[in-house]
């Protein structure tokens, strides 16, 4: 499996889970490498903007910014020694992330397999933008999935970031949460329409505010308070974001 790197290995770290319904849960995350969608704002832009592909991103205004070269990025793994390397942390809830982690749904089921037959209680949640279906098998293996459809800030075309299949797929199964960021009123009236017309409980629907810094959460959290006294939406702050900012392996 492709997985992002984290200095010598593979990205694999154990936290509090950040955001969603299981926020504040500690949690061991695997990252993959490679997403099919390619974010304008995209904070693991590490798993997908090499050296040589055309895509844009918010940090080109950075003049030290620079596409990734993708042997530094990016680690082939077995997920035999990925199932050791899970194991040792002493925790039984694993979030499998990415970029996007239904590309490789697999060598999951391996890894997922491979743990489980160390100790049953293992849960897994899947971090996915909603575009990927999963097939029969990886669905039934995974607890959770934590579904974060993109909206026209992510600057992707809708064919591309709204797949109505494979979201009716993960309305219609229960294990599904939808998680949406918002930067104000306009991405607010864009969760509107997407969860109306998929017909998305509310109580199925959380909204996090925008922000790399706890200061960036604050000054978007009253718009998405707002929406969620309005709405019936689960409000969900970026717990890792206000604990430990903008790094990679928290
Ligand atoms: N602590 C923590 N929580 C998270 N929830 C989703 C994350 C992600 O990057 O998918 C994430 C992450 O990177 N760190
Ligand atoms: S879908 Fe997620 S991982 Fe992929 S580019 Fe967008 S924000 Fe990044
Ligand atoms: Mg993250």
């Amino acid at each position: 499996m492709l997985l992002a790197r984290l200095n010598d290995g593979p990205e694999i770290f154990f936290t509090l889970q950040g955001e969603g319904v299981s926020a504040g849960l500690p949690a061991v995350f695997v990252r993959a490498s490679r997403c099919n969608l390619h974010c304008r704002w995209c904070d693991t832009d590490h798993t997908w903007n090499f050296e040589g592909t055309p895509w844009p991103h918010e940090k080109d205004a950075d003049p030290a910014y620079r596409k990734h070269k993708k042997e530094d990025v990016t680690i082939e793994a077995n997920p035999a020694d990925i199932v050791a390397q899970v194991a040792a942390f002493p925790c039984r809830r694993v979030v499998l992330t990415g970029g996007e982690p239904l590309l490789q749904q697999e060598a999951w089921l391996e890894l997922i397999e491979g743990l489980r037959a160390i100790d049953p209680a293992y849960i897994f949640e899947v971090e996915t933008n909603g575009t990927k279906a999963p097939t029969p098998e990886f669905r039934a293996a995974v607890n959770q999935f934590n579904v974060s459809p993109k909206l026209a800030n992510s600057g992707m075309e809708a064919r591309l970031r709204t797949v109505p299949a494979v979201i009716e797929g993960f309305v219609a199964d229960p294990k599904a949460w939808f998680k949406f960021v918002s930067c104000g009123p306009e991405d607010v009236a864009e969760i509107l329409d997407f969860t109306t017309k998929f017909a998305i409980p509310p109580q199925r629907v959380l909204v996090m505010p925008e922000g790399r810094t706890a200061a960036e959460l604050d000054r978007h959290a009253p718009d998405v308070v707002a929406c969620c006294l309005l709405y019936g939406w689960r409000f969900c702050d970026r717990l890792h974001v206000r604990l430990w900012g903008d790094r990679r392996g928290v």
